[in-house]
């Protein structure tokens, strides 16, 4: 369910957000533009070490396991007041060229068991020069907890995915800026 329907997809970037989704899961799609070039955006994203940058949700984040490339291991620590307190992430994309990041929660205190996501950025005129802007594609698919319902699943982790990306926006817009003055 694409947030912004006038925004055009490239087949080869849909690919990466086809999931297979058990029939205990749910799985959505948040779509964010960002006026600011992918290299802007794409520098905020990449850093898997460092979520905090534009998840306001995330407290702390420490390397617990390799070395940045896939595999690489992060315990995130989380605010108060959410139904959640850490959560262990592996990073399975990281493609530079792309610019694709994918990671799965593998531990944790919280209610989103076997979540995984995959973000895309993809520039909003086809070419990547550096005056064109950034669409960015989060989905994600994740079980449904237990007392839960698939719809209410959705729109709890839609909720957090669009705050990210609206904060991951203002930075990339922020940093962009900067630059020109
Ligand atoms: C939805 C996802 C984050 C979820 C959490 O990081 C967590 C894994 C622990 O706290 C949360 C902020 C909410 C939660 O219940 C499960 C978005 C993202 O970080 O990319």
């Amino acid at each position: 369910n694409s947030s912004s329907p006038g925004v055009i997809i490239p087949d080869a970037v849909a690919r990466y957000h086809t999931h297979a989704v058990a029939a205990n899961q749910c799985c959505s799609a948040v779509v964010q533009e960002i006026a600011a070039p992918v290299s802007a955006v794409w520098s905020v994203v990449r850093r898997f070490d460092n979520p905090q940058a534009y998840k306001h949700f995330v407290k702390s984040c420490h390397v617990i396991g390799g070395d940045g490339a896939v595999g690489t291991l992060r315990e995130v620590h989380v605010i108060s007041g959410l139904p959640a307190g850490r959560s262990t992430e592996r990073l399975e994309i990281l493609d530079e060229e792309e610019h694709v990041l994918s990671f799965s929660v593998v531990g944790g205190d919280h209610r989103l068991a076997n979540y995984r996501s995959v973000t895309t950025l993809h520039s909003s005129n086809g070419g990547d020069s550096s005056n064109s802007g950034t669409v960015v594609v989060e989905s994600y698919v994740v079980d449904v907890p237990p007392g839960n319902t698939k719809e209410d699943t959705c729109v709890f982790v839609d909720t957090i995915v669009k705050c990210n990306l609206q904060s991951l926006a203002q930075i990339a817009e922020n940093l962009t800026r900067r630059n020109c003055i």
